[in-house]
């Protein structure tokens, strides 16, 4: 297993209620497999995922990276595992010479709407940013919120409601910013906004109230940092929410998501794939996974343009506000662009 460690800045940071991400750093990870190369990627984000130092540790401990996988080597640290797994699957996928998608599940969408993301700013800049959005066609945009005062954040979701109009899908992530209390004043508030969902209002470990919350307001809900934090199976089970917030950067992989995936589905609770702004392979490699998930909303994956520089060139850039999924074989990467 070959591993190429990257630096990459941000043309600009996504200031969240959690602080900011100015920069990702992370290791690049290639497999040979039967004389086929396959790619991965670690981007981790402490808080969600191992440090950078555990991932680089733990990889240099792989001596053959199936059994790794299968050995429990790499359970706790999910970005390392996301690299290998994503880095056998692409392998494989190139062997058969399939685009990824399409064999991690039987039937996978070809395009996806994605969201804009749109970082915690006033509300000037929030509503310009959500403006310029739309007019490069995305019609669904995810806002930070909980890093400023609830009636600041309220004042713009409404201004970009007026400034967008009632067709444009609206998302607010709190990162968990809130206490029950916050949140039933927010749902309150931007009940007539019609939001797609409110995302994590509560810190992650607070199930029951995203179920109490849920119960309360008409405002969907989805979780993200929960699903990390407790067992998928007990988020899926506490009826916390209406949609669960899926980063295979967090969750350790394609078959962790697909396996939640599957779980959410039977129970009627849909499923958004995301990066955690990842370089190109992590991202393009979740825009795999977002293909093999069954469900029509809009996908977390259009991150790139927070990257000042890349890895190599995108093979499934946005466009009115859809992407792309690569039809070539494995990711729809091509290696010799990754590796020295
Ligand atoms: O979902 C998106 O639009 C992009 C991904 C995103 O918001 C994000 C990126 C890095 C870390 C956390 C999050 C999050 O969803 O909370
Ligand atoms: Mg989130």
């Amino acid at each position: 297993m070959r591993l190429r460690e990257f630096s990459l800045g941000l043309r600009q940071p996504l200031s969240t209620a959690k602080g900011d991400i100015d920069r990702r750093e992370g290791i690049l990870v290639a497999v040979e497999m039967g004389g086929t190369t396959g790619v991965g990627e670690a981007t981790p984000l402490p808080g969600w995922t191992e440090s950078l130092a555990e991932c680089r540790d733990v990889l240099e401990s792989v001596g053959d990276p199936q059994t790794a996988l299968d050995d429990g080597t790499l359970d706790e640290t999910p970005a390392a595992r996301y690299a290998v797994s994503l880095a056998l699957a692409d392998a494989t996928a190139r062997a058969e010479n399939r685009p990824l998608a399409s064999t991690l599940a039987t039937r996978s969408h070809t395009s996806l709407p994605v969201n804009a993301t749109l970082g915690d700013a006033g509300v000037e800049s929030t509503v310009e940013a959500a403006v310029d959005a739309v007019s490069t066609g995305f019609d669904c945009l995810k806002l930070k919120v909980g890093a400023r005062s609830l009636d600041d954040d309220i004042d713009r979701l409404r201004a970009v409601r007026d400034a967008v109009g009632p067709d444009v899908s609206l998302r607010a992530d709190a990162n968990g910013a809130w206490d029950r209390w916050t949140a039933d004043r927010f749902l309150d508030a931007v009940e007539p906004l019609n939001l797609e969902y409110l995302e994590q209002p509560l810190p992650a470990e607070e199930l029951d109230g995203h179920a109490v919350l849920r119960r309360l307001h008409d405002t969907p809900l989805a979780i993200d940092e929960s699903l990390a934090a407790v067992s998928p199976e007990r988020a899926i089970a506490s009826n916390a929410a209406d949609v669960l917030v899926c980063k295979p950067m967090a969750l350790g992989g394609p078959d962790r998501v697909l396996s939640v995936a599957e779980r959410a589905h039977d129970v009627g609770v849909d499923v958004v794939v995301t990066t955690t702004i990842d370089a190109v392979v992590g991202r393009v490699g979740a825009l795999h996974v977002a293909a093999a998930v069954p469900g029509e909303r809009a996908h977390g994956l259009a991150t790139a343009s927070f990257l000042e520089t890349d890895l190599a060139p995108d093979p499934a850039p946005v466009r009115d506000g859809s992407m792309q999924v690569p039809d070539s074989p494995g990711l729809g990467i091509d290696v010799a662009d990754l590796l020295d």
